[in-house]
């Protein structure tokens, strides 16, 4: 099926680097990014009007707070918002189509490594799974609430990573070590946990690294004490909170 993106900024600019393979039109609004996207991407059909939704399986990637004034036209085969927050039930309600999916991924779609929800109409699911396959890995939920928890899970915890990095670095410069370098371990050090986490539960792994009175066990003590796991498991359901109130 040919596929229509609206909006190509941060989230829907990053899915192209796997969404461009397919037949797929892109509308952006924005005239700066719409110069830089012809660059990237010289083959794929960059419009600024939406067209006729007839025929399209449309992946929706505008902010939620531009959706109210979203005008379109005709019935798409099928819609696949990736908007936090926004509600099926909001979502039928601001634009036509035969069947509708909420989804949520995520910045590593840019390396084609996203971990992208879905949830919605069964009879779109096959379909759906098929093209966002093409930027990562697919988890389908059985709810909206899954799908809102999901949203700080896999899509806002890129930027809580990224603050993590971005500390270690801090702590290791303050220390003497160069900015630089510190960038390159914590790369490596992500990947590399990432990939033991595929097979070990995280509290074995965090017990088989820290020693009886050693290294591990000092700096873990002051996480702690500075309340880095309730600070997350109150960012998980600040952000819940977030995405809850775009559909009231
Ligand atoms: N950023 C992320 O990591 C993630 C974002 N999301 C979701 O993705 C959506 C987009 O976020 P993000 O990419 O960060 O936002 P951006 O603002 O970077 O991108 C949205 C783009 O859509 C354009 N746009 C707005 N209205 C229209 C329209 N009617 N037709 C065509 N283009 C339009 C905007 O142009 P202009 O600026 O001129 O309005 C902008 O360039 C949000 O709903 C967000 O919740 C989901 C997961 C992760
Ligand atoms: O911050 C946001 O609202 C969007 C949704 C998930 C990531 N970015």
């Amino acid at each position: 099926m040919k596929l229509l993106l609206i909006g190509a900024g941060n989230m829907g600019g990053a899915m192209l680097q796997g969404l461009h393979v397919n037949d797929i039109t892109v509308v952006e609004a924005y005239p700066p990014r719409v110069l830089e996207l012809q660059t990237l991407y010289p083959t794929i059909t960059i419009v600024s009007e939406i067209p006729s939704l007839e025929g399209y399986l449309v992946i929706l990637a505008i902010k939620p707070q531009s959706f109210s004034t979203l005008h379109t036209k005709g019935i798409a085969e099928g819609v696949i918002s990736i908007m936090a927050g926004v509600s099926l039930e909001k979502l039928k309600s601001g634009i036509m189509a035969k069947h509708y999916i909420r989804s949520m991924p995520n910045m590593a779609a840019l390396v084609r490594k996203s971990a992208t929800s879905l949830c919605g109409d069964v009879a779109l699911k096959d379909e759906a799974m098929e093209v966002l396959s093409s930027i990562g890995r697919c988890f389908w939920l059985e709810s909206e609430k899954e799908l809102d928890i999901a949203t700080g899970l896999a899509g806002s915890a890129p930027a809580w990573i990224a603050l993590v990095a971005e500390a270690l670095s801090d702590g290791a410069v303050n220390l003497g070590m160069k900015r630089e370098i510190t960038y390159q371990y914590i790369a490596t050090l992500f990947e590399g946990v990432g990939e033991v986490l595929k097979s070990e539960h995280p509290a074995l792994l965090k017990d088989k690294v820290m020693s009886p009175a050693g290294t591990t066990a000092a700096g873990y003590a002051k996480l702690e004490e500075g309340k880095v796991r309730d600070s997350f498991i109150k960012a998980m359901e600040a952000s819940y909170e977030r995405a809850k109130s775009f559909s009231k």
